[in-house]
């Protein structure tokens, strides 16, 4: 079978999803949803090559869980896949969308198993409801509906889905091409998940572990006379303000350090270059949103955040407690949940000096708990 090349489709937006968290992040125990799909198939079948699509700023993150081949995904389904064909090297290839998550090994053996017998076996299912298209019952029986994974010749499915065309799934762009088609015995199992109620009807999904990850950011900033002064997102009476490429939020900058290094993924420095002009002063608190989306979109969520801001100057009493409710908010906390503390550095040092702050944060994350949502 090791003439076969497996690709994973996991480069999607989830849109249909309407969830904070991306179908293919979905915990299952300790895990990522494409991660679960592909031990299963690797389990399932001896493939030459396991080839995942990913979202082009989620790839590096997913090269932390597994060793597979990753490659970033494009616009469109048929975008990712042909980037992924373009590593294959097999004659075959079984594409499966991520979001078809229970994989049932008897269907997957009646596709391997007519392997040869056309440029594309793809696993399909009659109609079981009555069928009407635009207004008209027509004959169910004409009807079937199409799943993955689907087994295609790799240099033909390469050459169709280049075509000025956009098709939906392998099967219909090699009958483009004037492949030949053979439908084997689809299965339930294999429903894909598209919204969130798929959830209750898809057997093979556990739930995600009770886990929670810790992380620690530390951000220093020199002051800058004649600058407005933001702290933790609020707006701080002084005479100076941070030098910086964004606005200068220290804090801001220290809790999203945290948050990353909870989640894993890097520094503030990698998803903001500050030779990037796209954040030449930026507000500090639509960086904090943007890494909050990538976090929840890859299935975790903040449970709680402590900071301490040293400072010699400004005094800073009055602000802790809007700046703890500022960063609550855009947590989705409790105000109860996060902490801000404030120090001075006793005189000592370039704080003492009175050249700028330092902020120390700790943030905690858990895995978004999908299956209360079932
Ligand atoms: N640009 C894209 C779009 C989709 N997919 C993958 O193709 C499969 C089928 O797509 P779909 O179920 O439509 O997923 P999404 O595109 O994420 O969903 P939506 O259309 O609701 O945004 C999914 O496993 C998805 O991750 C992909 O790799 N690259
Ligand atoms: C490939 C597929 O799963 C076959 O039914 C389906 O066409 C994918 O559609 P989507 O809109 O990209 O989810």
């Amino acid at each position: 079978m090791n003439r076969i090349s497996l690709i994973l489709l996991a480069a999607g937006s989830s849109t249909r999803f309407a969830l904070p968290v991306k179908k293919q992040w979905l915990y299952q125990g300790e895990i990522p949803l494409w991660l679960h799909v592909a031990r299963a198939f690797e389990a399932a079948g001896d493939f030459r090559d396991i080839i995942i699509t990913g979202h082009p700023d989620e790839l590096e993150y997913m090269r932390q869980f597994a060793d597979y081949t990753f490659v970033p995904g494009g616009a469109s389904r048929q975008a990712s896949l042909l980037n992924a064909l373009n590593q294959v090297q097999s004659e075959w290839v079984l594409v499966n969308d991520i979001a078809r998550c229970c994989l049932d090994r008897e269907m997957l053996r009646r596709v391997l198993s007519r392997c040869g017998e056309a440029d594309c076996i793809v696993p399909a299912l009659p109609a079981v409801d009555t069928v009407y298209e635009e207004g008209r019952p027509i004959d169910r029986e004409k009807i079937r509906l199409i799943q993955t994974p689907q087994l295609s010749r790799a240099a033909l499915l390469r050459d169709a889905l280049s075509r000025d065309q956009e098709f939906t799934d392998e099967s219909s762009a090699i009958h483009a091409a004037g492949g030949k088609v053979l439908l084997v015995e689809g299965s339930a199992k294999a429903r894909k998940l598209t919204h969130p109620q798929d959830l209750k009807h898809l057997e093979c999904l556990i739930p995600p572990a009770a886990q929670t990850f810790t992380g620690f950011g530390m951000d220093i900033h020199a002051f800058e006379p004649g600058k407005p002064m933001v702290l933790g997102g609020v707006s701080v009476d002084a005479p100076v303000g941070f030098k910086a490429h964004s606005d200068g939020d220290v804090a801001i900058h220290a809790l999203i350090d945290a948050l990353l290094g909870a989640a894993g993924m890097g520094d503030i420095g990698e998803h903001f270059p500050d030779t990037d002009p796209r954040w030449a002063g930026a507000d500090s608190t639509r960086l904090l949103q943007t890494v909050l989306e990538r976090i929840q979109g890859c299935g975790l969520t903040p449970l709680h955040a402590d900071l301490t801001i040293i400072a010699q100057v400004p005094r800073l009493g009055p602000y802790k407690e809007p700046i703890r409710r500022k960063l609550a908010r855009l947590l989705g906390l409790s105000p109860a949940r996060v902490n801000v503390k404030a120090t001075t550095a006793e005189k000592m040092g370039f704080i003492g000096r009175e050249e700028g702050v330092a902020v120390q944060a700790v943030a905690t994350l858990g895995i978004y708990d999908w299956s209360r949502k079932v």
